[in-house]
């Protein structure tokens, strides 16, 4: 009977891979039971030792679930040779499986590898031109959980012609339904050159909607946390997006990757020093955002620090020391001199004094000791000059006092802005404590500014950065003080930029970012938007970005776009619009009809009307990061929050009033393009006013 089983298997491939699954997974349970039979009572001597292995050892055993949705393993790479022995005569080729987890067996052979060992590394990259000693590349089709088919790739046999991939086609094809799911199984190979570059350098990728940046990113810090587990398990890894609808939709990628331990946050979050109820015209923007701040938040710390005119006199027992004037402002001078903080500074101040008054002292015949040293610098008249000399700077009100004082910030902005861009600043009514004060976003990010010239801040040891395109210089220089001491993905499209002080180039914003030396990649293939639909959202580019090519979808299935005119309404504000919204909640249905998500997109203006339409209709939908359900499929999503996100279907309202919904035309045709470039299958225009001329 076994020996049946055997020939059978030998004979028919798809049995033998489904074999070796199935002893794969076994194989892991195995490893899970001997975690689970892990006795520590044993080896740790308190209870704190045996609370922390307890947890570490929870997480392992959870890390070691069999996932039935997510196939233990997705690929196979028989090497001609064993790795590194391609010069040993004799050395027999040897076969991998390679998958999102190690797993071996009770000898401890490998039966799966992580995909992102070095072995592995040719699944991603091998090619016919290439084979990197690959003979033999084995993809796996997986149907429910079940391994249904598989697709072969002999990259040595020169007379086999190279074709492009059907799983990979399935896969990009897939419906889109819940969060974002991991590539792993497809990574392309400029992907992975991205995803597997070193952790020492920082990476800036410029790529079109869709062309798969927020993929590599996550899938970088993957590969980050498994070559360099130990020091950036010490250092930390954090993942930047634009926000938390945003953050929701990319939240699982990772833990689905066996990576727990990633931070996730916006820019704001970081910079979250004070509560943010204000908002700023986009002068005022503009000018909060820009580099030239730095400076001026730097004049007006420093400008707290006062040169000594008094001598310090420091009272010990019967004898008196003095430490003349002229001597002091040396010791403020030689400290303002160096590249430390103001913080940093002002606590060495009093070792300082104490030290020069411990030169006395020794000069009489004493012999202090540092204990000495430490009282003296304690002692009250060192105290009194320190605080007059070098008094505590608190950044919320320092930039309360730049914002609300007019002659303040002249004197620190001088030769750095103009009048009027200091007059842009300032706030129409001065607010009177930090606690009460309508702080805007970008106010938070000069707090931030502040802070750190006060205090060094924490640095981590990767910082992924998506959405980047809109971040302002004072933004970037944020994120950069969080990457001082490790390195950076930068991911971003110039043309999707939709603040008023996005992007230009990348080469400065890596400038503030203080990563001026990164390596800038671009990726053009697209993943996401079909054909018709990237060709249509493209006509905006020579307004948007001009320069940048469009990019070049890879999806086969040619998509549907269809644009449909609605009875003409004049102003959208004043007139009745139940005509439009009737519209695109027949599209809506007319979508819902198909397999997957829908996403209905509409300038933010026009969500209240599309919403009560919606609810008048009985139609249930969701707001943007809420996971769809097999009932409730349909997304209405303000215009301003579709970026980074995706739909099977997207409706789109009134494209005019995306445009001018925005502060200017070239971001309002940004916007625009944003939102057309959201749909997997399928975008249905709207529209009861003119479309933008570039789109006809
Ligand atoms: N190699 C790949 N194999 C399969 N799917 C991929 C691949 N690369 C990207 N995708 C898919 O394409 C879609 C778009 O990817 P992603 O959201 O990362 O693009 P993006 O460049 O960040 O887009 P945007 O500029 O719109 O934010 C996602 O569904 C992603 O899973």
């Amino acid at each position: 009977m076994h020996a049946h089983v055997q020939s059978e298997s030998e004979s028919d491939p798809l049995a033998r891979e489904r074999g070796h699954l199935a002893a794969s997974r076994s194989a892991l349970r195995a490893m899970r039971e001997d975690a689970e039979a892990l006795d520590i009572r044993d080896v740790t001597a308190n209870w704190v030792n045996a609370a922390v292995l307890e947890r570490q050892l929870d997480e392992r055993i959870k890390s070691l679930a069999d996932l039935a949705h997510t196939p233990l393993f997705f690929g196979r790479l028989d090497y001609l040779h064993a790795p590194g022995a391609e010069q040993a005569e004799g050395a027999e080729g040897e076969q991998f499986y390679i998958g999102r987890r190690h797993v071996h067996d009770a000898d401890g052979d490998p039966m799966v590898i992580d995909w992102r060992a070095p072995v592995s590394q040719p699944f991603y990259r091998a090619s016919k031109k290439d084979p990197m000693d690959i003979a033999l590349r084995r993809r796996f089709g997986y149907t429910a959980g079940d391994l249904t088919a598989y697709e072969d790739e002999h990259l040595s046999d020169a007379t086999e012609a190279e074709q492009t991939s059907k799983l990979l086609q399935q896969e990009i094809e897939r419906p889109r339904v819940g969060p974002m799911r991991d590539i792993v199984a497809t990574i392309q190979p400029e992907q992975d050159e991205i995803v597997r570059s070193e952790l020492g350098g920082s990476v800036c990728v410029q790529g079109g909607p869709g062309t798969g940046k927020t993929a590599v990113g996550l899938h970088r810090v993957a590969y980050l946390l498994y070559a360099h587990r130990e020091r950036l398990a010490r250092t930390g890894t954090l993942v930047i997006g634009p926000n938390a609808s945003f953050l929701h939709y990319i939240e699982q990628v990772l833990p689905a990757l066996g990576e727990l331990e990633v931070k996730q946050a916006t820019v704001d979050d970081l910079v979250a020093h004070v509560e943010v109820r204000g908002t700023d015209d986009s002068a005022a923007a503009l000018v909060k955002g820009d580099a030239r701040m730095a400076e001026v938040l730097r004049n007006a710390v420093r400008s707290h620090v006062t040169l000594p005119t008094e001598p310090v006199v420091v009272v010990r027992g019967s004898r008196r020391w003095r430490v003349p004037a002229y001597e002091l402002e040396e010791i403020v001078r030689e400290l303002l001199a160096r590249d430390i903080r103001y913080g940093a500074a002002r606590d060495a101040l009093p070792q300082r004094i104490a030290h020069a008054v411990l030169v006395r002292m020794e000069q009489s015949g004493e012999a202090p000791d540092d204990r000495v040293q430490d009282a003296v610098a304690r002692n009250a008249a060192v105290k009194a000059a320190v605080k007059a000399v070098w008094p505590l700077v608190e950044p919320a009100k320092l930039v309360l006092r730049l914002l609300s004082d007019a002659d303040f910030l002249a004197a620190h902005a001088e030769g750095v802005l103009s009048a009027d861009e200091q007059k842009a600043v300032l706030w129409a009514k001065p607010a009177r404590s930090a606690k009460s004060a309508k702080w805007s976003a970008a106010d938070a990010v000069l707090i931030d500014e502040a802070t750190d010239l006060v205090a060094r801040t924490h640095s981590l040891g990767h910082v992924v950065l998506d959405e980047a395109q809109d971040l302002s210089p004072m933004q970037y220089r944020a994120v950069g003080r969080r990457c001082t001491t490790g390195s950076a993905t930068v991911l971003g499209d110039l043309a999707q930029g939709t603040t008023p002080w996005a992007t230009r180039s990348w080469d400065e914003a890596l400038g503030h970012l203080g990563k001026g030396g990164a390596v800038v990649e671009e990726l053009t293939a697209g993943f996401r938007v079909p054909r018709e639909v990237i060709a249509y959202a493209s006509r905006l580019l020579p307004d948007i970005a001009p320069g940048l090519a469009a990019v070049d979808s890879v999806r086969e299935s040619p998509g549907s776009l269809a644009v449909r005119r609605v009875a003409d309404i004049e102003d959208l504000t004043t007139e009745d619009t139940a005509a439009l919204d009737a519209a695109c909640l027949e599209a809506c249905a007319e979508s819902l009809r198909q397999e997957g998500s829908v996403g209905l997109i509409a300038a933010d203006a026009r969500i209240p009307a599309l919403a009560a339409a919606l609810t008048a209709a009985g139609v249930t939908y969701l707001d943007p990061g809420e996971e769809t359900t097999p009932d409730t499929r349909l997304t209405l999503v303000p215009a301003s929050l579709a970026k980074g996100l995706e739909y099977d279907y997207v409706v789109l309202d009134e494209p005019s009033a995306v445009v001018a919904g925005e502060p200017d035309e070239r971001t309002g045709l940004r916007r625009l393009y944003v939102a057309l470039t959201r749909a997997v299958s399928g975008l249905i225009v709207v529209h009861a006013t003119d479309l933008p001329g570039q789109l006809t």
